[in-house]
């Protein structure tokens, strides 16, 4: 049943939808949904979400469908945020005019941070949005290996992006490369493994996945004008309460990204905190920002469910563009996988690695790993899957490395992602593995590695 939705103008029609979605239209008037301006005219197919389509001078919807939770807010912050957005522009015109001069000046290198559901993403979105309405192209970095943009669980990743967000995508910013044709010109993210679902399982190795995604984002700043121009925006993990325990990796953050904004939402003591902290820092501006009241918390399972509709998305995409992934039998013995690990089960203390190699540091540790790799199957990070222990594979999504399977373990941490199988089948007997690919022909690489990440088909 067809229904007609009136917005008035400055207002938000807010809703929650589980499958199998509902269809919006907008009929006349004018609309965004995060930013992204919607046409008049033809149906947006919405799944799994919560969102919010908001109207500056007034529109009318018809939605097809039924939302679980459906409303008219009247107060949204979507002005500070039209007017944050006009203060990031003012300091990217500034950095076009003295780019003649100084060619190093770079427009604003924003990270966003707050508690759960503060509205972090949704305000990323919005500011993405905005920027790629005025011809800038922010370079869009997603630290929160739970919530993946353009990727899977997992996963950190940038890209730099010259269309609009995919809002009817599962993550709303939009599919990666594929064979098919797509709608919207498909992104191209640069993507590290982390593995796990928290910075808090295994902090050493997100710093690490974040310093070397920084060192990505940070040489494309340096070799587009655009892209140096138009900045950064970057979306972190929740702060949780105790913010003291993420403190060192958001200062590392803020350092590798070279971030000279950060936007505090929705917490006046993180905010005086993270201002205190960096009272002498005068190349950082902290801002502090309302959260919208449409920000809602969601469950373990609606995250569950919203990340198997990612994962389902990435082999077989979606009704606009179905894709057909390929079984393919691969022999085990080729193959080399590694778990990551939590910090709590890290291999081989120094103790009991040879004279001279060292933890934690310096070129020591790198050897070190590799050596404790080699020695024990376990490293500092990963830890190597015997060909009999395979099992444990079956229904895991394997992240497939850009390095040789002969690499040691820094550098396959240090390398990033060419894409994913998922393992349907283990055969311990006659070690054969059954990989649900997105590519036909063999995997580009040997080198697999497990994360947390389980699906069931
Ligand atoms: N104005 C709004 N109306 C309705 N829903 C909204 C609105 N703003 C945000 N949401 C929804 O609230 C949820 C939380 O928002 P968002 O993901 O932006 O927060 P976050 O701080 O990034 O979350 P997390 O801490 O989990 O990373 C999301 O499902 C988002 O779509």
């Amino acid at each position: 049943m067809m229904k007609e939705i009136v917005v008035p103008k400055g207002c938000e029609w807010r809703f929650e939808v589980e499958e199998p979605g509902i269809q919006i239209r907008l009929a006349n008037g004018n609309a965004e949904y995060f930013g992204t301006e919607l046409a008049l005219g033809p149906p947006y197919k919405f799944e799994q979400v919560k969102g919010a389509i908001f109207t500056w001078q007034g529109c009318t919807l018809e939605v097809e469908g039924e939302p679980s939770v459906e409303y008219v807010a009247e107060e949204t912050p979507m002005c500070t945020y039209l007017n944050l957005h006009f203060a990031l522009e003012n300091i990217r015109k500034k950095a076009e005019d003295d780019a003649s001069v100084d060619p190093s000046i770079s427009g604003p290198r924003v990270c966003l941070i707050g508690p759960k559901s503060s509205g972090k993403t949704s305000v990323m979105k919005i500011l993405e949005s905005y920027a790629l309405r005025q011809s800038r192209h922010p370079v869009c970095v997603n630290l929160d290996p739970s919530q993946p943009m353009v990727a899977l669980p997992g996963s950190i990743s940038a890209f730099h992006n010259a269309t609009i967000l995919d809002i009817q995508e599962a993550t709303g910013f939009g599919a990666s490369m594929s064979t098919g044709p797509t709608h919207i010109l498909a992104k191209s993210p640069l993507v590290y493994n982390y593995g796990l679902d928290s910075p808090y399982d295994n902090p050493k190795l997100y710093k690490s996945c974040c310093s070397r995604l920084a060192l990505a984002v940070n040489s494309r700043m340096t070799q587009s004008s655009d892209a140096s121009v138009s900045g950064c925006l970057v979306d972190t993990c929740s702060l949780q309460e105790n913010y003291e325990r993420y403190q060192g990796t958001l200062h590392s953050i803020i350092t590798d990204f070279r971030i000279n904004i950060v936007l505090v939402l929705g917490s006046e003591r993180l905010y005086s905190t993270i201002k205190r902290n960096y009272s002498d820092a005068s190349w950082l501006s902290v801002v502090k920002l309302p959260s919208s009241g449409g920000c809602i918390d969601r469950e373990p399972e609606w995250i569950a469910k919203w990340q198997s509709k990612c994962l389902k998305q990435y082999f077989y995409g979606d009704e606009r563009m179905p894709l057909s992934p390929l079984s393919i039998i691969v022999d085990s013995t080729q193959l080399v996988v590694y778990r990551v690990l939590e910090a709590s089960e890290s291999g081989p203390k120094s103790s009991v690695l040879p004279i001279g190699f060292e933890e934690e540091t310096g070129q020591a540790d790198k050897q070190g790993s590799y050596m404790s790799l080699a020695l024990s199957g376990k490293g500092q990070y990963l830890e190597r899957i015997t060909t009999e222990a395979m099992t444990i594979l079956q229904n895991s999504i394997l992240a497939i490395s850009s390095v040789n399977e002969d690499e040691n373990e820094t550098a396959i941490i240090d390398s990033c992602i060419l894409g994913y199988v998922f393992v349907t089948d283990v055969d311990d007997v006659k070690n054969r593995m059954t990989l649900l690919s997105p590519v036909p022909d063999r995997l580009p690489s040997n080198a697999l590695i497990m994360g947390t990440c389980k699906w069931q088909e």
